[in-house]
């Protein structure tokens, strides 16, 4: 039985149905991140997780025990928000204690707690430091360590980052995921940032409108996204119109070339089917894994330092791809005629 169960959540606030029918089973230590744009149900899903919503249907278990009769202080799950929720008139060290001197632990034992969850966070020289005094990433640290200190059986981050600047952000996303997978603590992490889901977690929810589209690794969910809204919305993509040749062969054609699709087509001969393919999954050079050529005009090409982007019409299609800078080779330029390979298996058809 998995360490976290959700099953057939629902949740409507007054006649709006804010989350449809949401099923997920989280495994002990497991780092997991919701994602979605804004509004579309992460942040309630995860207050029903620790109490502060009840669900309009379904159930929340947890470690065996349902959590429906448990308010929130009785489920022994930390959490830390988006904004930097520490108590303004306590220092380090006491915001730290603060829920193990509410649960009444022994005032050695908080002592050495607090100074293992300082030196976790790699703040062990600032605890007489007020919040106001400290950063920004900082003060997240500190949260964390304050969510932590009393051995929560499940860790809830909303969006602990998106208040701090990028490069902090980034820094801070990894020490979160190696204090995570030290402490081994199962994890809930939302965000409506999609390089930071991918970047850390062991399993991603791509969220829309109140539902779960896609559950999956990072890996399965950059590279086999589910529905339409998934693939747009990790990364970049291009959509591409085919007109099928031959269903039964998955033979289509793009601009003047005809290829065969690894995926099956629904569409008769003759209609359409949208295709799906990452602009990575394109190259003009020899060598790499391909059985199609597409010919068209280069568009436009923006030098980006390490990748060039270039785009090119196929067709009446504009298909973007993108190829890693190599100082011997001079980009193409607008108005060249290109010969962009691809492989098929990098064309996914979109059922929806
Ligand atoms: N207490 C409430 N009363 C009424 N509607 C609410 C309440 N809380 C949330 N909602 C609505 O529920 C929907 C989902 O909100 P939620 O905060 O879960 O979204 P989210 O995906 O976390 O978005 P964000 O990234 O903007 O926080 C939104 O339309 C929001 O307006």
């Amino acid at each position: 039985m998995s360490f976290l169960t959700l099953t057939n959540i629902q949740k409507s606030f007054g006649p709006v149905q804010v989350v449809h029918d949401f099923n997920m089973a989280i495994e002990k230590g497991e780092f997991i991140s919701f994602l979605g744009p804004s509004g579309c149900g992460k942040t309630t899903i995860l207050r029903m997780v620790a109490g502060f919503e009840t669900p309009t249907g379904g159930s929340i278990v947890i470690n065996g025990r349902d959590q429906s009769s448990l308010k929130p202080n009785q489920r022994n799950i930390g959490m830390v928000f988006q904004a930097y929720a520490l108590f303004p008139n306590m220092n380090v060290f006491d915001n730290v204690a603060f829920g193990l001197k509410v649960a009444g632990t022994p005032k050695a034992e908080i002592e050495k707690r607090v100074k293992e969850m300082l030196d976790l966070i790699h703040l062990g020289h600032l605890g007489e430091r007020y919040p106001y005094q400290m950063s920004g990433g900082q003060q997240q640290r500190v949260a964390l360590a304050r969510a932590l200190a009393p051995k929560p059986q499940v860790l809830l981050l909303d969006e602990p980052l998106s208040a701090l600047d990028a490069k902090i952000r980034v820094s801070l996303r990894e020490e979160i995921r190696q204090i995570q997978q030290k402490l081994g603590i199962t994890t809930i992490f939302v965000t409506h940032d999609q390089e930071e889901a991918l970047s850390i977690s062991d399993r991603v929810v791509v969220m829309n409108a109140g539902r779960a589209d896609q559950i999956g690794t990072p890996f399965e969910i950059y590279n086999k996204p589910a529905t339409r809204f998934v693939a747009s919305f990790v990364g970049t993509l291009n959509l591409i119109e085919a007109t099928v040749v031959d269903p039964a062969t998955g033979s289509v054609r793009i601009g003047d070339t005809e290829l065969k699709l690894r995926d099956t087509v629904a569409a008769a001969a003759g209609g359409k089917v949208q295709l799906a393919m990452r602009p990575e999954a394109g190259s003009l050079a020899e060598g790499r894994k391909s059985d199609t050529t597409l010919h068209g005009q280069v568009v436009s090409s923006h030098f980006l330092g390490s990748v060039i982007r270039t785009r090119m019409n196929v067709g009446g299609n504009t298909i973007s791809f993108d190829m890693f800078n190599d100082p011997g080779v001079s980009p193409p330029v607008v108005g060249d005629t290109v010969a962009l390979k691809i492989d098929s298996g990098d064309l996914l058809v979109l059922q929806d």
